[in-house]
């Protein structure tokens, strides 16, 4: 890592469709390795501390989610390691390449999908870069579409190719499902599963869906009270069936970190918690198309 991290993030910080997916600029905060080290992090909105002295560190090519109920600071913690909170204070250091997939795809009406893909990339041949980073996400052909003519699945393919297409050593997820229907955010995170499996970025992803965390991340983590409150090692191997029964149980601690209690709340936590709810069927075909990886 680099000694020179600034005790204050230095990265500029006004955010726009193409700085969205893009990489952090160039600054001091940049490692020699894929991982990521946060030490002291503070946040203050008017006074009101929402991340108080936040520690997080994660290991290179580790995926890591990060839960927490509505309000407790999770985007806020992204943002910061994402290089797009000027107001933030800590240490923050992240590799060179970073990308962004919002819960919003953020993507340019009036710029076909392939120039989207591209936007604020520098180098040449971007057409074909584009065009192969659509192949990945599984989106042949659509190239030249605008995004009025996607749908919300689509659109947050185009958002994850516009990531790939920078090939990011760190890959910040805000609840990239959050907006999507049930059966398309279950294709959607096994594809977020398959590219990390083969492209192996550090990940931090922001979500409400307690299953969702244990399906995908290597750690999931509870926000707070300001700070990471408990950490849960999902050691499972993968593909991982809902029914496993270490999942199940760590469901059970999850979800009891999160204040939510009994097996049953299924609807009434998303509807008033928006934090936690299973977005599965218990057999859920989710698991079976996906490719066994470490
Ligand atoms: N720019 C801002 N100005 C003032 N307050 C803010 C700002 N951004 C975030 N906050 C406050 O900080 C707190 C944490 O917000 P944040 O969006 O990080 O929470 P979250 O855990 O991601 O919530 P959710 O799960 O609902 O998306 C909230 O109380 C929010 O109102």
């Amino acid at each position: 890592m680099s000694p020179h991290a600034p005790t204050t993030d230095p990265a500029p910080a006004t955010e726009s469709p193409s700085e969205a997916a893009g990489p952090v600029p160039p600054s001091a905060r940049a490692i020699d390795h894929s991982g990521v080290r946060v030490t002291g992090l503070r946040r203050a909105f008017d006074g009101r501390v929402v991340l108080d002295d936040v520690e997080l560190t994660i290991a290179p090519g580790e995926f890591v989610s990060l839960l927490g109920a509505s309000g407790s600071g999770k985007s806020t913690l992204l943002r910061a390691v994402g290089g797009l909170d000027p107001g933030v204070e800590g240490r923050i250091e992240v590799p060179e390449r970073t990308a962004i997939v919002f819960q919003e795809h953020r993507l340019l009406p009036w710029e076909r999908v392939w120039r989207n893909v591209t936007l604020g990339v520098g180098g040449g041949d971007l057409r074909r870069r584009a065009v192969a980073a659509l192949a990945e996400v599984g989106l042949e052909g659509r190239a030249d579409a605008w995004p009025g003519t996607l749908s919300g699945g689509e659109s947050q393919r185009v958002a994850l190719a516009r990531a790939l297409v920078r090939t990011p050593q760190l890959l910040l997820l805000d609840e990239p499902f959050g907006a999507l229907d049930a059966l398309t955010r279950l294709t959607a995170q096994a594809l977020v599963e398959d590219l990390w499996a083969e492209h192996r970025p550090s990940v931090l992803l922001v979500t409400h869906d307690v299953e969702e965390a244990l399906l995908l991340s290597d750690r999931a983590l509870l926000l707070a009270d300001g700070g990471i409150a408990a950490e849960f090692t999902v050691d499972i191997p993968r593909p991982r069936p809902l029914d496993h029964p270490r999942l199940v149980e760590l469901r059970t601690e999850l979800l009891a970190g999160l204040g939510v209690h009994g097996p049953a709340r299924r609807g009434a936590d998303r509807a008033t918690e928006e934090t936690t709810a299973p977005s599965h069927p218990s057999t859920a075909p989710a698991t079976a198309p996906r490719e066994n990886h470490p």
